[in-house]
């Protein structure tokens, strides 16, 4: 059973509240253990010395620099490097695997089974349930690649060599094949390939960027990192734009890397910063952060990026905006992080604009891009409906729809709706509004405190209070079961925040609703919002063509420049950089409904609810 993301939450808490508990030994940081001896069992030889490694010797401590030789060294392997020197130890053959126990266990008695189980094995791949995605329409969906000498899309989590305590962890997370971002984004990036990748909102795209990073760390054999002192050297860092989205990361990740000995932690505003100390000085690989928080950790010097070589931006487009932008560059150009090239580099999200591409690709090397197309369990599977509200009226309506939805009790513990304000206050006023009209509701937004922020969200997934009232900092990557309902009580002034704000429901092989409530505030998205809805065959009402028609030539902000579909496809095709170099490689399709990213559509409006 999945756990929900409160549950996760909770779990995680409680299991940093039994870490910190805990009174076990406390390893020393000078002796480095590999992530995959942390969770063997004992063995007879648990106690002998690991056998060295030959290729390894000082010149791997800290970033040495983009000199030839490797500087993470380790097996060799088939695995092509494309030109990353110092890229990969191991091999997609399996002889990258280590299995040797030995090392001190510093993560065995500590870690919380994140799935609940007994540690049961589940089935092979192929015998398991599945958990809704729709697979039948897999075969459909377009996917786009461009790049030199793209690695081929796998067909099964079989075929890819994780190693068998990732392929357990998927088995229990009853993912019986990968979705079609995985299938080709895996790959990729097991071959150390850099990879902007852009595929629709509920797809799989955390686990396509986990699995590569947990694989590509528990490969690696003996990294020495800079020991004495109190700063950690993470070996992967994950940045997501939003507190709940890192702890909803950290929780997947968690549970992926589950028995492996990789060890993930999260650090984001909000919380007291010294149990996440307290954390991170128990051993960190991968980092999951928001970038306030971390800026924080690497001005006090508790966290160094040196010996980073795994470096992900999930929701990028959003990271790589106006309000981001200055953070990210000084994250990731400004502190000791290796440079673009001798880092493996990720960019993932369902929309992004090619302002933003041109962007993101500063922090990219020789990098492919991946577009995925509708993910037949998603925007299919959300019908989208658009009402002219006046705004005087907006709030009534909003009631009458709720206690239609009461009626017909889609308004139950297992149905959730979600409301999208513009503002904070704006937020406060409508969750008071519903409540004293008898509305199970509850609010989120930037200016309330974490925990309560954390409470409402608890309260919302476990339908206490069914309905939740948020600005766009819930817009995003969050994945909450059981959102039937997604209303746009106010539109927001960008096409790709509606985008990822109804990809809130329809997730994973649900189906969902949205609701609009359109009027002359909302004029500037009256055609990209005609044409998302058409393009996801949805019924467009002849008013909004209408109006649609009359922006049509006034080169809105949200106008979407012809040929450049969604924004699911690469920039530099546009002939703007790399002129002359074929780009595309792969299964090539034009025109796919990827509801992502407007080409012209970038609106760099900072968005103050976001961390
Ligand atoms: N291979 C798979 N099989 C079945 N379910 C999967 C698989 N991969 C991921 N999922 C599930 O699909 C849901 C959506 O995944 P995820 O949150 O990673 O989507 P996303 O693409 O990051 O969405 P968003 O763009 O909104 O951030 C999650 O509940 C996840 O557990």
């Amino acid at each position: 059973m999945r756990t929900s993301w409160s549950d996760s939450v909770a779990n995680s808490a409680s299991e940093n509240a039994a870490a910190s508990g805990s009174s076990g030994p406390r390893p020393t940081r000078a002796t480095y253990i590999p992530p995959h001896l942390r969770n063997q069992p004992p063995s007879s030889d648990s106690l002998a010395p690991p056998p060295a490694a030959p290729s390894l010797g000082n010149d791997r401590v800290g970033y040495s620099g983009p000199v030839g030789g490797s500087r993470w060294g380790g097996g060799g392997g088939s695995r092509p490097d494309h030109g990353r020197s110092g890229y990969g130890s191991g091999g997609r053959g399996g002889g990258g695997w280590n299995n040797r126990s030995g090392g001190r266990d510093r993560g065995r008695e500590r870690e919380v089974n994140p799935f609940g189980d007994d540690g049961d094995v589940e089935p092979a791949f192929g015998e398991q349930e599945n958990t809704g995605i729709n697979f039948d329409a897999y075969e459909d969906i377009p996917v786009a690649t461009s790049g030199h000498n793209v690695p081929p899309p796998v067909n099964t989590f079989a075929d890819i060599d994780l190693g068998e305590a990732v392929n357990q962890n998927i088995r229990r997370c009853k993912y019986v094949k990968p979705t079609p971002v995985q299938r080709n984004a895996i790959p990729i990036l097991l071959a150390g390939r850099d990879l902007m990748a852009c595929a629709q909102t509920g797809s799989g795209k955390t686990a396509a960027f986990c699995f590569p990073i947990i694989a590509g760390i528990m490969r690696e054999q003996y990294v020495q990192r800079p020991h004495g002192g109190r700063t950690m050297y993470p070996l992967a860092l994950i940045l997501s734009p939003t507190r709940e989205l890192s702890s909803q990361i950290h929780d997947e990740a968690k549970k992926f890397s589950y028995q492996t000995g990789v060890k993930v932690v999260v650090v984001y505003g909000g919380a007291p910063i010294n149990q996440q100390l307290r954390e991170l000085e128990r051993g960190v690989d991968i980092l999951v952060a928001t970038p306030g928080r971390l800026v924080d950790l690497l001005e006090r010097a508790r966290v160094s990026l040196q010996m980073i070589r795994y470096l992900a931006l999930d929701e990028a487009d959003r990271m790589l905006d106006m309000g981001f932008e200055p953070q990210i560059r000084k994250i990731v150009e400004q502190m000791d992080m290796p440079p673009c090239g001798m880092r493996q580099t990720m960019l993932f999200s369902a929309t992004f604009p090619k302002e933003i591409q041109r962007l993101a690709s500063d922090f990219l090397s020789n990098y492919i891009f991946l577009a995925v197309g509708r993910v037949g369990s998603s925007t299919d599977l959300i019908v989208q409906r658009v009402e002219y509200v006046q705004e005087i009226d907006k709030r009534s309506h909003l009631m009458d729809l709720l206690h239609a939805q009461r009626e017909t009790e889609v308004n139950s513990k297992h149905s959730l709706t979600l409301v999208f304000v513009e503002t904070k206050k704006g937020a406060d006023s409508l969750e008071h509004l519903l409540h004293v009209n008898g509305f199970p509701a509850t609010s989120i937004h930037g200016d309330r405190t974490q925990q309560e922020r954390e409470m409402a969200l608890r309260s919302f997934k476990s339908g206490k209070t069914p309905i939740l009232v948020a600005t766009d900092v819930a817009a995003r990557g969050l994945d909450i079961p059981h959102v039937a309902h997604v209303v746009n009580f106010d539109l927001p002034n960008d096409i790709d925040d509606y985008v990822h704000r109804i990809g809130r429901t329809g997730r994973a092989g649900n189906t969902g609703l949205a609701t609009a409530f359109f009027n002359e505030n909302s004029m500037s998205l009256a055609r990209p919002l005609a044409d998302l809805m058409q393009e996801a065959n949805q019924v467009v009402p002849a008013w909004l063509t209408r109006y649609a028609s009359r922006v049509l030539h006034s080169g809105g902000k949200n106008r979407r420049s012809a040929g450049a579909r969604f924004g699911g496809r690469d920039f530099r095709r546009e002939g703007s950089i790399n002129k002359g170099t074929e780009y595309y490689g792969g299964n090539s399709n034009s025109g796919y409904g990827v509801p992502a990213g407007y080409g012209g559509g970038y609106n760099p409006a900072v968005a103050s609810a976001w961390d």
